[in-house]
């Protein structure tokens, strides 16, 4: 199904990669982003900027003056090891924490408290399980909700599903109701925090050709937490290596999509991140 054919299409915005939005830093690795040619305000990828920031916790200084642009529309990918301070770096672009030092800016502005343009998707979908599967989707019960979240189902391929209790639900079929759920409030900015580390090799796969197909469709600016540097070179345009504190790699991936984790360029390209963690 197109989008055009697709019920959630008067949500969205159709663009090919080669339309994609921004203007990218040249950086390691590949040439600057597509300028940008998108319309239909309210569902545009946002700008996300890091101005110095910094975040302590007591007196463990977890991120130390991060510098980082990031273009409306682009999807980069967080490596690093465990404890590095991926979901810190996430949690303080949701506001769910301030940082210690600098500023957040988020398409333009800096900004302070919970935004609501940002959604934030975990391993866990944090399905209520009191809710239908509807019900989930349009948790927030705003004007329309109901044929929003059918959209929204319909788009991640959940069709005839809004009546299930999410107990009955596979982890690939969780991840997709709470990806929907994310796509009813429309976000500027999408944020995943290993979504598809609990998942068989399988659905992790289907999982990943979701992602990008609705990344390309609705334009949302996108950041995914991974461990796995294959589906960092598989999904993202550009992959940064959270290192001590901070950005040690920032590579863009100029390769054509969709790709293939067992393509010799992407394979090289995860060896390259490997490297660097
Ligand atoms: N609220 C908090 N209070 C105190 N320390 C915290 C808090 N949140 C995170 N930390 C510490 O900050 C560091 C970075 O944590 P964070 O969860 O951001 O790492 P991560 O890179 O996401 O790790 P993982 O890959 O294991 O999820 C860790 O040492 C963690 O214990």
């Amino acid at each position: 199904m197109t989008l055009a054919e697709g019920a959630f299409g008067r949500l969205a915005t159709r663009r090919s990669v080669s339309e994609r939005a921004g203007t990218a830093p040249e950086k390691e690795g590949g040439a600057p982003a597509a300028s940008k040619s998108r319309a239909t305000p309210g569902v545009e990828g946002l700008s996300l900027a890091f101005r110095a920031v910094g975040k302590s916790f007591g007196d463990r200084q977890v991120l130390k003056e991060i510098d980082l642009e990031i273009p409306a529309g682009q999807f980069v990918a967080i490596v690093g090891r465990s404890g590095g301070g991926k979901t810190t770096l996430m949690r303080l672009i949701t506001g769910l924490d301030a940082p210690t030092s600098g500023e957040v800016v988020i398409d333009g502005k800096p900004t302070s408290g919970l935004q609501k343009s940002v959604r934030l998707l975990f391993q866990d979908a944090r399905l209520l399980p009191w809710e239908t599967v509807i019900g989930n989707v349009g948790i927030s019960r705003e004007t329309g909700w109901r044929e929003d979240a059918a959209d929204a189902l319909a788009d991640v391929g959940l069709s005839g599903r809004e009546k299930d209790w999410p107990t009955v639900l596979s982890g690939g079929q969780r991840q997709r109701v709470s990806l929907a759920r994310a796509l009813v409030s429309r976000p500027g900015i999408l944020l995943l925090d290993e979504p598809f580390g609990a998942l068989d090799a399988l659905t992790r796969a289907e999982m990943h050709q979701l992602t990008e197909r609705i990344w390309q469709e609705h334009g949302f600016t996108t950041l995914l937490i991974t461990h796995d540097v294959a589906e960092a070179a598989t999904l993202a345009d550009r992959v940064l290596v959270l290192r001590d504190g901070h950005i040690a790699l920032d590579l863009e991936i100029d390769l054509p999509r969709p790709r293939r984790s067992y393509d010799p360029a992407v394979a090289s390209v995860g060896a390259r991140i490997l490297r660097e963690v």
